[in-house]
Parts: structure tokens; C-alpha cells; sequence
């Protein structure tokens, strides 16, 4: 059987510091090609479990294998670098530059990631060919991205996860910005270009009527236990 897109076994994690906040993991999986929501409210821990999904921090137990690679086994440079050329990541915040070009903003992931950018082939058609499926006008990849609206720079963000076909796409509350109908045919073209590269989706959201779209939906709560410690 092909190995699973994202594979969590008994992982533990815990902020440094007092008052820190701790997870357990005991079995977590999303299955190539498979797209996945994981639901939670506020503060429950959705970003710190992307960021252990991501290689951005480190398990204090346990395994976190992404594609195959065991994340663990992986100093803190050479996970980056794996970051760089497997995932592709939409912040919550977007994390755009943003007095760089649109263009630049898109590319910047191939720089540390040579595979990825051999997959991209001619990166900046493949910029301009993701802006337009993505609905950003003609001229966005030379525009200033902090000139974009936030519904804009949310596309571009998306642009930027998926160029070089990353096998894994991995998304903090894309649509927190946005309104109901724009959520929609955000979620369309997100879905539709994952589809196309045949990657799999993890997202996390408190949002359940983002639901309907997901091979699967899965409560924060139900994988995770959490704790914070006493000050
Ligand atoms: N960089 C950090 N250093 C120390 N503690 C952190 C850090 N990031 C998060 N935490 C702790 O982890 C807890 C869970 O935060 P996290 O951002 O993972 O939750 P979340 O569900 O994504 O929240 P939200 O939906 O508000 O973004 C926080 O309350 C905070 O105490």
C-alpha cells in the first residue's frame, strides 16, 4: 500500500516555558489525495499541530512522517529544506512580502527548493498560470502584493503553496478573511488546482460550514488531548 501523505504515531509536544501548552497525538493519518479538515475552536491547538505536521517545530516524542520521510530523523535546516520542496504552506496571515512583487512573493518557495523548482518548469509562466486560474487579473504578478486586497493576497498566497506541485498542501484558516460567497469560490479554486496536482490537503478552521468540500472531517479534540501546565 502507498505510504499515507501524513502519518502522526504517539506524538507528544510542549510549548517551552511556564505555563506552557502541551499535545498528545496518539494516531493521526490523511491518505494520498485525500483532503481532510481538522475543526477546533480558538486556542485549541490547530496551529501548533500544522506546525508539527509541518516540521516548523519539532516532536518531543513520537513520529511525524510526511511523505514518506520520518520529520524526526530531520535536523531543523534539513527539515526546512524538506518543507520547501513537499509542502506547500497558507499561512493565516498569508506571511506575504509585502513590498515584493506578486511575482517574486510566488516564486520565493522554489529558491530554497531545486526539485520543486524543476517541477515548476518555467516558474514564472507557472506564477502566471496559477494567477489565472485562481481569478487574479492579468498584470497581478508585477503589482506590489501589500496593493492587493485581502481576497487577492489570500489568492496569491495560494499561488505560492502550489507552484511546484507540492504533494502535500497544508492551510491555517485560509478563509478567516473572507466573506460567506467569497469563502466559496475560494474553496473552489483551491480544491480544483489541489485536484489537478493530485495533492492531498490538510486544513484547520473553527469554521464547520466550510465542511461540505472534505474527503473527511475531523475534530481537533478527537486526536488530540491537550494540557496546559500549571504557572
Ligand atoms: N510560539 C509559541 N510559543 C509558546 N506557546 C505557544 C506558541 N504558539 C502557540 N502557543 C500556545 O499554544 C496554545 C494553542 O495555540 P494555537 O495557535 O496552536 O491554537 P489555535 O487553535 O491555532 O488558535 P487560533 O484559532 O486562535 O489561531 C496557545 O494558547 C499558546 O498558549
Amino acid at each position: 500500500m502507498a505510504e499515507p501523505a501524513v502519518a502522526l504515531t504517539d506524538v507528544t509536544f510542549a510549548w517551552p516555558g511556564r505555563g506552557g501548552f502541551s499535545l498528545a497525538c496518539p494516531s493521526f493519518t490523511v491518505d494520498l489525495g485525500e483532503s481532510v479538515l481538522l475543526l477546533g475552536a480558538s486556542g485549541s491547538g490547530k496551529s501548533t499541530f500544522l506546525s508539527l505536521v509541518c516540521g516548523i517545530v519539532a516532536a518531543d516524542r513520537g513520529n511525524v512522517v510526511v511523505d514518506g520521510t520520518d520529520l524526526g530523523a530531520l535536523r531543523s535546516g534539513a527539515r526546512d529544506r524538506f518543507r520547501a520542496e513537499r509542502i506547500g504552506v497558507i499561512f493565516q496571515q498569508f506571511n506575504l512580502l509585502p513590498y515584493a512583487r506578486v511575482a517574486d512573493n510566488i516564486l520565493l518557495p522554489l529558491r530554497f527548493a531545486p526539485e520543486r523548482r524543476a517541477r515548476a518548469g518555467d516558474a514564472r509562466d507557472e506564477a502566471a498560470r496559477l494567477c489565472a486560474a485562481l481569478g487574479l487579473p492579468g498584470d497581478v504578478l508585477a503589482t506590489q502584493a501589500g496593493r492587493l486586497s485581502v481576497g487577492q493576497q489570500q489568492r496569491v498566497a495560494v499561488a505560492r503553496a502550489l507552484i511546484g506541485a507540492p504533494p502535500l498542501i497544508v492551510a491555517d484558516e485560509p478563509t478567516s478573511a473572507l466573506d460567506a460567497g467569497t469563502q466559496d469560490s475560494f474553496l473552489s479554486l483551491l480544491f480544483g488546482q489541489a485536484d489537478k496536482l493530485g495533492s492531498s490537503l490538510l486544513m484547520v478552521s473553527h469554521d464547520e460550514r466550510l465542511g461540505g468540500r472534505f474527503d473527511r472531517i475531523i475534530r481537533l479534540e478527537d486526536i488530540v488531548t491537550t494540557e496546559r501546565l500549571a504557572t
